[in-house]
Parts: C-alpha cells; sequence; structure tokens
C-alpha cells in the first residue's frame, strides 16, 4: 500500500493540511453498504416500514440510506432482485438530487455504466421522457442494461458510443446532461489496487485532458438554457476545479450553477485551480471524513438561451405478425397492454422506443428502448424487463412469495416449481414486487429468471 499511497497522500496534505489525518483514515475504513429507495416501485417511507435491515438516511438524498450493520448483504435479499433499491455510494446520490430531471425531459447520462446515476436520473423522471444512458466500454455497458432492467426503467434508451459521435447526431437536444467522468480515482485508491497502480501525478494530467474532451462534447449535446452536470470520484483539483476554469473559460455561454447547500458539502476551491476564476466557489466537493460515503465533486453548469427543441415522437413499427402476437399475448396475460405507442421490432426483439428509431441509425445501441419480449416463430415470448417494469396487478397469473416461504429462494436459484395453475406466463413476485416470469404446464412451473441473476446455489 505505500509508494503512490503516500505520494498522494503527500500531496493531499498539501491541500487539507491536518485535515489530511482523518481523511486518510476514512478513505481506509470499509464502509457500511448503502441503499437509494427505487422510488418507481415505492416510496421511502414505505421501504422504510418492511426493510429487513437497520437504516439511517443520507442527508442529502431523501431516497438514500445507510444500512449501519456490517453483516447485512442487501446484495442477496430478494428486494434487490426486485429492484426495490440500488446499492449506491451515498457521496454517488447527490448527482440525481443536483441535476434534479422532471418528467417528460429529455436527459443524457453520456458515462452512465454500471448505472448508479442512470438509475437514479430515471427514477426522478419518472420513467416519463427519454433517458440515453451512454458507456463506450462494451463489458460495462452489458450491465448498465441489466441494471436499468431490474430498477424497472422503461424511458432508457443504451448506446455504446463516442461522445463526439453522439454530439453529431444529438447536437442541442437533452434538457439535461451527466458526466461522471472516467477519473483516477482518489476515492478508492485505499481499496483498490489496480487504481493504486495507474495513479501518478502526471497520470492526472491526462485524465484531465480527457475529462475536457468528453465534457466539451456535452456541452454541444446540452440545449440552450439546459443543464449540464460534471462529476468524478477523485480529489485532484487537476481533474476538478481545473477542469472546470479550462470549460468556462472556453465555454462562455455556461455559467457555474450556485446549489442549495446542506452544511456537510464543501465548496469548490478557486485557490487549488492554475485558473482561480471566484466562481468556482459554487461547485461542491464531498469529502469522506466529514459525511457518508467515499467523497465527489460536482460542478452544476448551465447554458444560457431559453430553447427547447422539437421533441419528435415515436412510431409504431410493428409488422403486423409481431404486432398480433404481442396484442395475444397481453390479451391472455395482462390486465392491459403496458405498452401502445413506440412499438418497433428490432432484430427479434419487441421494443417500446422513447424517440423515433431513424434517430439511432448507424449508433452502436445496445436497447433502443424498453425490452418488452421476443418474437419467435409467430409467438411473443416476454422479457425480463418487462417483468420487472410492470406492477404485479397489471397480470392475470400472479404467484406472489412471502420473504419466508422457501419456493421464494427456490425460484431466484433457477429451480422449477410445483404449481397447479392455468398453463401460460405467470408472473412470479415477492410480496407483489415483480421478480420475473415463469411458465406454468401440466403442474409445473418453468423458471425463465435469467441466468445471470441467479443465486448460486450454495446459498439456501
Ligand atoms: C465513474 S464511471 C461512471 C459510473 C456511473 N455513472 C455510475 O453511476 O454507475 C466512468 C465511466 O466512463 C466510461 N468512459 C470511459 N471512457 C469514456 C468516454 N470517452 N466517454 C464516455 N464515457 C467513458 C467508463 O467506461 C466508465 O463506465
Amino acid at each position: 500500500m505505500a509508494g503512490r499511497w503516500e505520494d498522494f497522500l503527500q500531496r493531499m496534505a498539501c491541500l487539507l493540511g491536518e485535515e489530511v489525518k482523518p481523511f486518510a483514515e476514512a478513505l481506509r475504513r470499509s464502509e457500511f453498504p448503502a441503499l437509494r429507495v427505487n422510488t418507481l416501485k415505492l416510496l421511502p417511507e414505505h421501504f422504510a416500514k418492511r426493510s429487513p435491515f437497520p437504516l439511517e438516511p443520507v442527508p442529502w438524498c431523501p431516497e438514500g440510506f445507510v444500512v449501519p450493520d456490517i453483516g447485512a448483504r442487501p446484495a442477496l435479499h430478494p428486494y434487490h432482485a426486485a429492484g426495490l433499491y440500488y446499492l449506491q455510494d451515498p457521496a454517488a446520490m447527490l448527482a440525481g438530487v443536483l441535476l434534479d430531471p422532471r418528467p417528460g425531459e429529455w436527459v443524457l447520462d453520456l458515462c452512465a455504466a454500471p448505472g448508479g446515476k442512470a438509475t437514479h436520473l430515471a427514477a426522478r423522471l419518472q420513467n416519463c421522457g427519454v433517458l440515453v444512458a451512454n458507456d463506450p466500454n462494451p463489458r460495462r455497458v452489458t450491465v448498465l442494461a441489466r441494471n436499468l432492467e431490474r430498477i424497472g426503467v422503461t424511458c432508457a434508451v443504451v448506446l455504446q458510443e463516442e461522445p463526439a459521435r453522439l454530439a453529431q447526431r444529438f447536437a442541442g437536444l437533452f434538457d439535461r446532461v451527466l458526466v461522471d467522468a472516467p477519473c483516477s480515482g482518489e476515492a478508492t485508491l485505499a481499496h483498490d489496487p489496480e487504481a493504486r497502480r495507474r495513479w501518478s501525478p502526471k497520470k492526472l494530467r491526462s485524465m484531465a485532458a480527457w475529462q475536457g474532451r468528453i465534457l466539451a462534447e456535452a456541452a454541444r449535446l446540452t440545449r440552450p438554457g439546459g443543464y449540464l452536470l460534471y462529476a468524478t470520484c477523485t480529489f485532484a483539483p487537476e481533474e476538478n476545479e481545473e477542469v472546470i476554469a479550462s470549460f468556462l473559460e472556453a465555454h462562455p455561454e455556461f455559467r457555474l450553477v450556485e446549489v442549495e447547500r446542506h452544511p456537510l458539502f464543501d465548496r469548490g476551491h478557486p485557490e487549488w485551480s492554475r485558473l482561480p476564476l471566484p466562481e468556482l466557489a459554487r461547485a461542491v466537493r464531498l469529502w469522506p471524513h466529514r459525511g457518508p460515503g467515499k467523497g465527489h465533486f460536482y460542478a452544476l453548469l448551465q447554458k444560457e438561451g431559453e430553447e427547447t427543441p422539437p421533441r419528435p415522437q415515436p412510431r409504431n413499427l410493428l409488422p403486423l405478425e409481431a404486432e398480433k402476437a404481442y396484442r395475444t399475448f397481453c390479451e391472455r396475460h395482462l390486465k392491459d397492454a403496458p405498452a401502445k405507442e413506440g412499438l418497433v421490432l428490432w432484430w427479434e426483439g419487441v421494443y417500446r422506443v422513447p424517440l423515433p428509431l431513424e434517430m439511432l441509425e448507424g449508433l452502436r445501441v445496445l436497447r433502443p428502448g424498453w425490452w418488452l419480449g421476443s418474437f419467435k416463430q409467430g409467438k411473443f415470448v416476454p422479457d425480463h424487463a418487462l417483468a420487472l417494469g410492470i406492477k404485479a396487478k397489471q397480470a392475470n397469473q400472479v404467484l406472489s412469495f412471502s420473504l419466508s416461504d422457501p419456493r421464494l429462494k427456490a425460484y431466484l436459484r433457477g429451480e422449477e416449481l410445483p404449481l397447479n395453475a392455468e398453463e401460460g406466463w405467470v408472473l412470479v413476485a415477492v410480496e407483489e414486487f415483480p421478480l420475473g416470469w415463469g411458465y406454468c404446464r401440466q403442474g409445473r412451473l418453468r423458471n425463465f429468471y435469467p441466468r445471470a441473476w441467479r443465486l448460486p446455489t450454495s446459498l439456501s
């Protein structure tokens, strides 16, 4: 741990003085888990009533809670599988609060994987509007798509693109843009040997140049009057105040916004920047020794002007046969069709897209929208994302387990279960929160819970 860690602390001592000791201790400490309640499924106060874990509120995020029990394993709880919460560092929860998207808006998360902040943005949108969740890393973007599905996000398009390609296509289109930039990750140095190996003062400069380039594309993507939030989980002024100072110098059409302050927020530090613009003090720094979480930097920027571009509506482009199969499924298994507009067939998948499909032409698309199911051999087969995006009361056949029912874990392990019900699709749930599909036939429930999510058989 010595070497780079010591170099890092020495640099931080120049900034923090005596405070570097509690700072270093806080970074070394193992954190309690923290979760953000998924308001697409239930309100924080309702979750608090049923929570199997003790909860302490995160001071700056009404949906956020620390779980002050080191033995709690919220990632393995069935509520996690049902998308009732997302595990997230408390400092990262401030992004959704500061950017604060409103239902109906068009929002872009440019560096979105694995989806902590994107799922928060979708929840604030109440699934109404458009969320473009993008990440150029092919492995990470797959995890992003899965997390959006688990949380029940139905308004998202998932892309795997470079920001410059998005800026060519979507310039001036988004009401709110988040750049949660790739950074040197100093907040994770104490526990991540790989981050320590990569870290060096020289590296901070090259990261800053990279961040500046991403931010410049994000500026093109923001509409006049729109908001752009820059975030990092690192402390180096090179990657924070200095990136914002250079950005403001090159983009006089943006101003730094003064945000509502919590007593635990520190300000940005102009005196740490080579370009000491006084307005840098409007940025927010969260420190790991002053509040929950490992620390973050945020700068909320607004573009001048006031122009909402036309928002083209998606059209139904489902071939007749596929539409018939989808409608037949809905009539038989659901109370009503959960999506009626913007239906498209993309490869074998039936999706509800939140924007016209032509807008995505030529881009690397992982999900053009909410994956309702697949059209195979003339039949509609529902997807996991459909189960997680609806309420149990919308399905005709529901098998809802209590937490103490041993069949619950058996289902999550992927096992087949005995079930006397009508032949057809069954929505499986925990306490009325959907978990996935099963298909009932001849007294057995075939298990369609996705392999990637299944509990290991060693966990009973
Ligand atoms: C700090 S992480 C994002 C975390 C994510 N926002 C969340 O809350 O879960 C930074 C992300 O930036 C992505 N990235 C790397 N290069 C990028 C680029 N040129 N443009 C956009 N994103 C990039 C990485 O793949 C990584 O997933």
